[in-house]
């Protein structure tokens, strides 16, 4: 079986790259995937100054997945910015995630990145954070418009969001409904990890990591279905836009689930963290296992065919 398939008319070998902030904070790890069988990579969100982030503690891997609360540790726009003027984008698409610390701060990290004229696809963090004592832009339908009337415009190309997970079929709706005002928002990525959990290990009788009294952002097993959820509904939703898939995703079977639910791009999160660039060989083994069990020999033959009882 082939897992050839495009995104925005650009060809890739697979459908398979990393979560923004998972093995891309730095350039060596940004190279690692470059020479991984990573179909595509994404940077880490970046603000428009360099930030340490959040004490540790700030991520711990569980038997079913992961909590965080890194604090958006990242090098700083500029340095994206560098490594994606330097990428090779014969090799494999780029992603650049901007997550600034305001509206402004967006419109100034997104102003330079098309002013760079680069190939890079910009991924907008709508779990960025906002003004205070406001909800994160995702959870804030009136400053997600907000968000996006300013971007589209500054920005004038092809460009997506990365999304929070949504819970209510009326939260679907006026998401979807605001999103699809937007001819240049070209693709969504759903979703972002679960917000604000709490994991508490009960030998020590205490949170697992630091920051936040140890209230942070679920991955892995815990958000899969959630995830499979959010994919499904923007894809009957927002016919004209094209998904990305994220979380939950371990195996080739979880990829297979997230490409029929209608995902394009399948983004892998805890399970590379905890597995390293090699799991991305290890997927696309176990995807063509079970699309040739199936009898499927391009993914095209069942994507967003999800059938219902
Ligand atoms: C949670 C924020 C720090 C506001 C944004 C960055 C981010 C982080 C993070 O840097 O803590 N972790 C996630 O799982 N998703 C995110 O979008």
């Amino acid at each position: 079986p082939d897992l050839a398939t495009s995104f925005l008319e650009q060809p890739l070998d697979n459908p398979l790259m990393n979560a923004a902030g998972v093995w891309c904070t730095l350039a060596a790890q940004l190279d690692a995937l470059v020479e991984s069988s990573a179909g595509a990579l994404v940077t880490k969100s970046c603000t428009l100054s360099r930030r340490d982030g959040n004490a540790e503690p700030r991520y711990r891997a569980l038997p079913l997945g992961s909590i965080n609360s890194m604090g958006l540790p990242n090098e700083g726009y500029a340095y994206y910015l560098d490594y994606a003027a330097c990428h090779d984008y014969e090799r494999k698409p780029l992603f650049v995630s901007v997550s600034g610390l305001s509206l402004d701060d967006n419109l100034t990290i997104v102003a330079a990145l098309r002013e760079a004229v680069l190939p890079a696809f910009l991924e907008l963090n709508l779990s960025c954070p906002n003004v205070e004592g406001k909800p994160q832009p995702g959870y804030d339908f009136e400053a997600m418009d907000q968000f996006l009337a300013e971007v589209a415009t500054a920005y004038r190309r092809p460009f997506g969001v990365k999304l929070p997970p949504y819970f209510d079929f009326v939260h679907f709706d006026t998401a979807a409904e605001i999103l699809n005002r937007y001819d240049n928002l070209a693709f969504i990525t759903c979703i972002n990890s679960i917000g604000n959990g709490l994991v508490i290990d009960t030998d020590s009788e205490s949170t697992v990591i630091r920051p936040k009294d140890g209230f942070g952002g679920l991955g892995g097993d815990y958000v899969l279905p959630t995830a499979l959820a959010n994919v499904n509904a923007f894809y009957r939703r927002c016919p004209g836009k094209t998904i990305i898939g994220c979380g939950g995703v371990q195996t080739g079977a979880h990829v297979f689930q997230h490409l029929l639910a209608g995902a394009t791009l399948v983004q892998v999160g805890t399970a590379l963290h905890e597995e390293g660039p090699s799991i991305f060989d290890r997927l696309q083994h176990e995807l063509r296992e079970l699309m040739a069990k199936k009898g499927y020999s391009r993914i095209e033959e069942f994507r967003g065919r999800l059938k219902t009882l």
